[in-house]
């Protein structure tokens, strides 16, 4: 990586702007999976140690420019404070006077959570003002949210250009790490896409056909190119405006030999629900009040069996709803396929993370990376903004 790191600055008694990643799963108020925030530890532990004032920022969930009562830091600021036994301030306010006061009271070594960046509209838009008003809190500017890096926003791009800025360790291990495994794949290569981010993530695979011998789909991801095959999905995830690039992405999978692998049968529901009716039906007959959960057993077999072949392997995104135990065996058995094969394995996603460990078999991945949306794109070859707009070496 031809950027500069934390190590290259002098920290002692500067205030620093540390972007960080918190976006974590959460239920009633608490954290579920605190992976990301045990992740970017060694970066928040080092400024402090050496005398900065650390400004911490993250976005949490999808608020869309306003102030959202669930998705408030503050369970985030007491589990960081645990975790690193240390006092966590957390403000209300994203910027201006409250935070500023705030600001003023930290001692050399202190910590500081400022309030959701995406509570501002101008946070997405990475809009010039907001960048300023986060530039204008410190002297220097890490970026450690590797899983936010794809997003070019206020926090993760704009304020960038107005500070000296470095990657944190987080950072730069990701970057270090993934690039090693792609820079001359071990084949066969391996990727399992899923999740819910069908938006998202259907555009990767276009560029992950140049590279893969086996694209494999599955979770709600799936069912927009089963769609495309010509079956009914019931009520099953389906992006409709994507159903014709579905298409000609099976296509150009066809014409370059990836084999891309779709569910052959699934766990369907008539609730989205812990104690729906369940029953497991082959691809072709999902019930149209129905929702499809979850891939079915003989899909497990064939996903788990390509992964024992496989010499690299990445996963991004869960094969069913495995936050309910009913829709857990699809993700559960690629998981416990990943953590018995000899290929190097990739997790990427802060919910395919949380799903490995739901299962305890985080230590049996070579790397659980803490970027999903960011993971893939790199992966694809992208330049990711967050990245490019540090301060060059
Ligand atoms: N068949 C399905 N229908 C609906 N939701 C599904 C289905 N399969 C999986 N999901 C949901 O997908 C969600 C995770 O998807 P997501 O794309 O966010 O993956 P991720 O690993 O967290 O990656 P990222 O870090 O990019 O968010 C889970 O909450 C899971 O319940
Ligand atoms: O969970 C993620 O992948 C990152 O935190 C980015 O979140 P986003 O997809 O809402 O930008
Ligand atoms: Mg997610």
């Amino acid at each position: 990586m031809n950027k500069k790191t934390i190590k290259d600055l002098s920290l002692q008694g500067k205030k620093v702007f540390c972007r960080v990643d918190f976006n974590v799963p959460m239920k009633d108020g608490e954290v579920t999976d605190d992976t990301r925030i045990r992740a970017a530890l060694p970066t928040i532990a080092y400024l402090s140690e050496q005398g900065a004032k650390v400004i911490l920022a993250s976005h949490l969930g999808r608020p869309k420019g306003q102030a959202v009562e669930e998705l408030r830091l503050d369970p985030v600021a007491k589990r960081l404070s645990d975790l690193i036994g240390k006092e966590v301030v957390k403000t209300d306010a994203v910027y201006g006077t409250e935070v500023e006061e705030a600001i003023d009271q930290l001692a050399d070594g202190d910590l500081l959570l400022i309030e959701n960046v995406r509570f501002e509209a101008g946070e997405e838009k990475n809009d010039a003002a907001l960048a300023e008003a986060f530039a204008s809190m410190a002297d220097l500017y890490v970026n450690d949210a590797f899983g936010a890096a794809h997003r070019a926003h206020a926090s993760t791009a704009g304020i960038a250009e107005k500070l000296p800025s470095a990657a944190g360790f987080l950072m730069e291990k990701e970057i270090s790490v993934l690039g090693k495994a792609l820079e001359n794949p071990d084949r066969p290569f391996t990727a399992i896409i899923g999740g819910a981010k069908v938006k998202d993530k259907i555009g990767v695979i276009e560029n992950l056909l140049d590279k893969v011998d086996n694209l494999i789909v599955g979770g709600g991801l799936a069912y927009t190119f089963v769609k495309a095959q010509g079956h009914e999905i019931g009520k099953s995830l389906l992006e409709e405006d994507k159903i014709d690039l579905a298409k000609e992405f099976m296509k150009k999978a066809e014409e370059k030999g990836v084999n891309f692998v779709l569910p052959e049968d699934v766990v369907v529901a008539d609730d989205f629900s812990e104690d729906a009716n369940t029953k497991v039906v082959p691809i072709s007959e999902i019930p149209a009040d129905w929702e499809a959960l979850d891939i079915g057993p003989k899909t497990r077999e064939i996903y788990s069996n390509i992964v024992s072949e496989s010499k690299l392997i990445i996963w991004n995104g869960p094969m069913g709803v495995f936050e309910l135990n009913v829709f857990a065996n699809g993700t559960k058995a690629v998981a416990e396929a990943l953590a018995s094969t000899d290929g190097y394995t990739v997790i990427g996603g802060g919910d395919s993370a949380a799903a490995v460990e739901k299962f305890d078999l985080a230590d049996k991945m070579d790397h659980v990376s803490t970027g999903g949306g960011a993971s893939l794109e790199f992966m694809e070859g992208k330049v990711l903004p967050g990245v490019a707009a540090l301060t060059d070496k």
